[in-house]
C-alpha cells in the first residue's frame, strides 16, 4: 500500500485484540475507514463498541495488531486537533469545576496550549458551537450542575469546535431531546457534505440513521458484519446468531 493511500483511510485498525481486568474484549478486529465515510458502529450490550472507540482515540492500548490515524499509528499520533472524541458518558469536567464555556474551549487547544488565551476567531468559534447546541445561555454555569442531556450537549460542542476532519462519537446523543438530536444530526450532516469522516456507536440512530452509509456490527468482541446500513441495523437487534449467506456478514 502506497503511502497516499494509506492516509486517505482515516482510520486504520488492524487485527486489533484488546485485553481488559486479564479477559480479551477485542479479537482480531480489522476495519478500515475511508476518509469522508459515515460508519456506524452497532452491537449488544458488552460487545465492545466502546473498547473500540477508545483504542481509536487511544485511551487503550492494543494486545496485539494496531490502529493508525491518517496513517500514522496511534501511539505516534500527534494531529489531536483533527480528531474531534465524545465519550460515551460526560467525562469532560473530570470531578473539576469547570464552566459550560471552559469545556467548549478545551476541544480548541492542544494539551501543551491549554492554558492559552483564545484568539478572537477561537472564541467566536466557541460561541458557534455553544449557539448549535442551543445553551449560549449556559455558558458561565457549572458544567457538573446541568442535567444529563445538557451536559451531552456540551460534550457535542466541544466537538464540533474544532471543525475536526474525524469525529468519533459514542452514543453522542443518548439522553438527549429529539430536537436537540436533530440540530446535532444536521450539524453532522453540514459537516459530513465538506469531507469529514464521522464513526458512531449508537443504540438508536434516530434523525442520524439517514447519514449512515456503512455499519459494522460488533459481537462479543468481533466485527461480524460489515456492509450497508440496513441490513445490519435490523439484525444488529434481533438474533445475532442469524446472518447466513446475506451480504456483509462475516463468518466468525
Ligand atoms: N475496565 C474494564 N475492566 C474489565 N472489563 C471491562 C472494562 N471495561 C469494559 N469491560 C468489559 O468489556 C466488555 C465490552 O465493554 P464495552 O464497554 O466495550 O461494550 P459496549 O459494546 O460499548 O457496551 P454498551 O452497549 O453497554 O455500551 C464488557 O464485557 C465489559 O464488561
Amino acid at each position: 500500500m502506497t503511502r497516499s493511500e494509506d492516509t486517505a483511510k482515516a482510520v486504520q485498525v488492524t487485527d486489533l485484540s484488546v485485553d481488559l481486568g486479564g479477559r480479551p474484549v477485542l479479537r482480531g478486529v480489522d476495519l478500515q475507514i475511508r476518509q469522508g465515510e459515515v460508519v456506524a458502529v452497532l452491537g449488544t450490550n458488552g460487545s465492545g463498541k466502546s473498547t473500540l472507540i477508545k483504542t481509536v482515540v487511544g485511551l487503550l492500548s492494543a494486545a496485539r495488531g494496531e490502529v493508525r490515524l491518517f496513517g500514522t499509528p496511534v501511539p505516534r499520533f500527534r494531529q489531536w486537533r483533527r480528531v474531534g472524541y465524545v465519550p460515551q458518558r460526560i467525562t469532560a469536567a473530570g470531578g473539576v469545576p469547570a464552566t459550560v464555556y471552559e469545556v467548549v474551549s478545551s476541544g480548541l487547544l492542544s494539551q501543551r496550549r491549554m492554558f492559552t488565551p483564545l484568539r478572537a476567531a477561537q472564541k467566536q468559534a466557541v460561541d458557534e458551537a455553544l449557539q448549535l447546541v442551543d445553551m449560549p445561555d449556559h455558558r458561565k454555569d457549572a458544567v457538573a450542575e446541568l442535567s444529563g442531556g445538557q451536559q451531552q450537549r456540551v460534550l457535542i460542542a466541544r466537538a464540533l469546535v474544532s471543525d475536526p476532519d474525524l469525529l468519533i462519537l459514542d452514543e453522542p446523543t443518548a439522553g438527549v431531546d429529539l430536537a436537540s438530536q436533530q440540530i446535532f444530526a444536521d450539524a453532522i450532516r453540514e459537516r459530513v457534505a465538506r469531507g469529514t469522516t464521522v464513526v458512531m456507536v449508537s443504540h438508536d440512530l434516530g434523525p442520524m440513521d439517514a447519514l449512515i452509509d456503512r455499519s459494522v456490527v460488533l459481537r462479543r468482541g468481533r466485527i461480524v458484519y460489515d456492509g450497508p446500513p440496513h441490513a445490519s441495523q435490523t439484525h444488529a437487534h434481533v438474533h445475532p446468531h442469524t446472518g447466513g449467506d446475506e451480504p456483509g456478514w462475516l463468518s466468525s
